[in-house]
């Protein structure tokens, strides 16, 4: 047996073009989505995602600006950067690339943003929303993963989802968007005794751990759905996930590749996030 492949590449497209319909409205209502990136010092993988997320948004005609700052930026300035995009009308919404240099605190900067323009879904506020279901910004990776099941026509109430990995960004929302839509959801990490015996009984799993090779055939079950979250490199250097793909194809019924699989999905939901915001700020200014 060998696995039906789920094309993120494909499937990037379908909702980019329903996006762009979307935007075409608010445009028609003289808004044009904007979205602000902040990119501090020069982490090599930072400046690629930048320009490939730039990219995407100009190919949708959603407006974006780049703010590049030296490694030695202070806290204190990259604060009263956010502070004054927090105030701009035309800025529907901010990210600020991760990692940040060591001496920035990553909680404080991302609390700085207006909830209103946490498009990344990291803030406090739009995680608490989250985990009590309501209405907010998911955090991209974990939504691209659940709209291209929607896709897929993959059912997912009453599933076992296993999750690999339990990071703020991916591993923790990607769970709980799952338990919001009625799955079983098991959390597995860096200190899980016997990761196998988890991983087995999987019927979606989620891998987010960042190690190459981690799971193969011999880790799924028969006809399981594989999403692979993993951005490693192999020993020549090429891009592959924490997915042995040549091995896991023969048991799972349907995997991602890497690349090609979650990566454009999650460039995707930023997009998806920012004419959200922007649809929200119209609403809002009709209302009144
Ligand atoms: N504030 C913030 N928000 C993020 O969303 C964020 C971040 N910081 N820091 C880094 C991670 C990583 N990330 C990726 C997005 C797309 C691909 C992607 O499209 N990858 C392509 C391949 C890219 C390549 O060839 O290098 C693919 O899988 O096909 C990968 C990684 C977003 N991140």
């Amino acid at each position: 047996m060998s696995a039906e492949l789920i094309d993120g590449r494909l499937i990037a497209d379908y909702y980019r073009e329903r996006l762009q319909e979307s935007i075409s409205e608010l445009k028609a209502n003289d808004v044009t989505p904007g979205l602000a990136v902040i990119l501090v010092g020069d982490n090599h993988a930072s400046h690629t995602y930048v320009k490939m997320k730039r990219k995407a948004c100009s190919k949708l005609g959603i407006h974006s600006e780049l703010y590049q700052f030296q490694e030695s930026l202070t806290q204190e300035e990259l604060v009263g950067k956010i502070e004054e995009l927090n105030e701009l009308d035309h800025i529907h919404g901010i990210l600020v690339q991760l990692p940040l240099p060591q001496h920035i605190n990553p909680i404080t900067i991302i609390e700085t943003i207006s909830p209103s323009k946490d498009v990344d879904g990291f803030h406090p506020v739009s995680i608490g929303k989250m985990v009590t279901n309501q209405d907010t910004f998911y955090s991209c990776t974990p939504l691209g993963i659940i709209k291209m099941l929607e896709y897929e026509k993959i059912d997912i109430k009453g599933k076992h989802v296993v999750i690999l990995g339990r990071s703020n960004i991916v591993g923790k929302p990607a769970g709980q968007l799952f338990l919001n839509r009625d799955a079983t959801v098991t959390y597995c990490h860096s200190k899980t005794a016997n990761l196998t015996d988890y991983t087995k009984k999987a019927d979606i799993l989620v891998s987010a751990v960042g190690k190459a090779k981690l799971i193969g055939a011999g880790d799924i079950k028969k006809g399981a759905v594989v999403i692979d979250v993993g951005m490693n490199r192999d020993e020549a250097g090429r891009l592959c996930g924490d997915v042995d793909f040549e091995s896991a194809r023969e048991a799972a019924g349907k995997i991602t590749p890497v690349p090609g699989g979650v990566g454009p999905m999650t460039i995707t939901m930023l997009l998806y996030n920012t004419v959200k915001s922007a649809r929200w700020q119209l609403e809002n200014r009709q209302k009144r």
